[in-house]
């Protein structure tokens, strides 16, 4: 859905994105995440059309969206700032979208209104919380039924309730209506139930994209203990990318097909031998535990 190749994008002296590159594939839920200052809302104002790269390319289904109305029709974003007309309520604001987007469907704007019962159509929206303005950009949003959908920091200032209901509602119109959605923020534990691509931002570069199903299972963590006080060696066969050892119990992870390493440790007799479930924060640690990043400051 979204191919972006070496974009760069420099704001005076400041170079914002550098040679960023990354692959959003249709019907995913990706997740962008970095520290701040990543030059993540930079991207996705690329991917919307607000900014036009100075250099490199960016595709979305194919088509460059700066200055072209055709391409926006196709998405939506929230951005982190929403903007709303002065002294405008909800209703306004819907018809607004309506006369914009030829897929804005009214049934299931009524049917979302339900979903949401704090946002009242008549107040003027500026005047809503901000979490009531953020519920308000949700139903707009998705009411347009966009085949992308593009998200800064979406779930800041929403409780953990609507936090919840909000991406019910996303993950429903991902599978219903295979809609892409592009997300950013800082924070990988809240995207990690809900996005099945990351991508790692850090000064203006996307260091590492996975996909998650690519990861699972990828990466194993394994707590044993040997007779003696030594782990065999398994560096022929498997990428260690971790060994600790505190008493007789060695923790390991451990790169590889998960069976082949637990048939191939069962060898060696171990006396106790556990293979206990990564984080995706844990992951991509060691993904980038080699590389010359702080990545406390990435991963945060
Ligand atoms: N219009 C602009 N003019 C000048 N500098 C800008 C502009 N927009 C962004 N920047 C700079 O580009 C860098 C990346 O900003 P950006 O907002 O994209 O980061 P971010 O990853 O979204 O950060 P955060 O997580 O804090 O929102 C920052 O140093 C910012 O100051």
């Amino acid at each position: 859905m979204i191919q972006g190749k070496d974009i760069c994008k420099r704001f005076g002296d400041f170079q914002a994105l550098d040679h960023a590159s990354f692959h959003v594939p249709k019907g995913a839920v990706y997740g962008l995440v970095g520290p701040n200052g990543a030059g993540k809302s930079t991207l996705l104002r690329h991917v919307t059309g607000i900014f036009r790269q100075d250099s490199g390319e960016l595709l979305v289904d194919g088509q460059k969206v700066f200055e072209n109305p055709a391409a926006k029709a196709k998405l939506t974003f929230i951005p982190d700032d929403i903007f709303y007309f002065r002294q405008a309520n909800l209703k306004e604001m819907k018809k607004y979208y309506e006369g914009i987007y030829p897929t804005f469907d009214t049934e299931l704007f009524d049917k979302l209104m339900d979903c949401f019962p704090a946002v009242d159509r008549k107040r003027n929206i500026r005047r809503m919380s901000k979490g009531m303005q953020k519920q308000a950009a949700f139903l707009l949003a998705i009411s347009c039924k966009p085949q992308l959908l593009v998200l800064d920091e979406p779930v800041d200032g929403l409780d953990p309730v609507m936090r919840r209901q909000i991406w019910n509602i996303l993950l429903n119109a991902v599978s219903e209506e295979q809609m892409t959605v592009l997300v950013s923020s800082h924070n990988l534990r809240e995207l990690e139930d809900v996005c099945d691509h990351v991508g790692i931002m850090h000064k203006g570069q996307v260091i590492l994209e996975r996909s998650l199903s690519e990861l699972q299972g990828s990466v194993t963590k394994l707590q044993m203990a040997f007779e003696g006080d030594e782990v065999p060696d398994i560096t022929g066969r498997f990428e260690v990318m971790n060994h600790t050892q505190l008493g007789r119990v060695h923790t390991l992870i451990v790169k590889g097909d998960q069976r082949e390493l637990g048939d191939y440790l069962a060898t060696f007799h171990p006396l106790v031998m556990d293979m206990l479930p990564l984080t995706l924060e844990e992951i991509f640690i060691y993904e980038l535990g080699g590389e010359d990043y702080e990545v406390k400051d990435i991963i945060l």
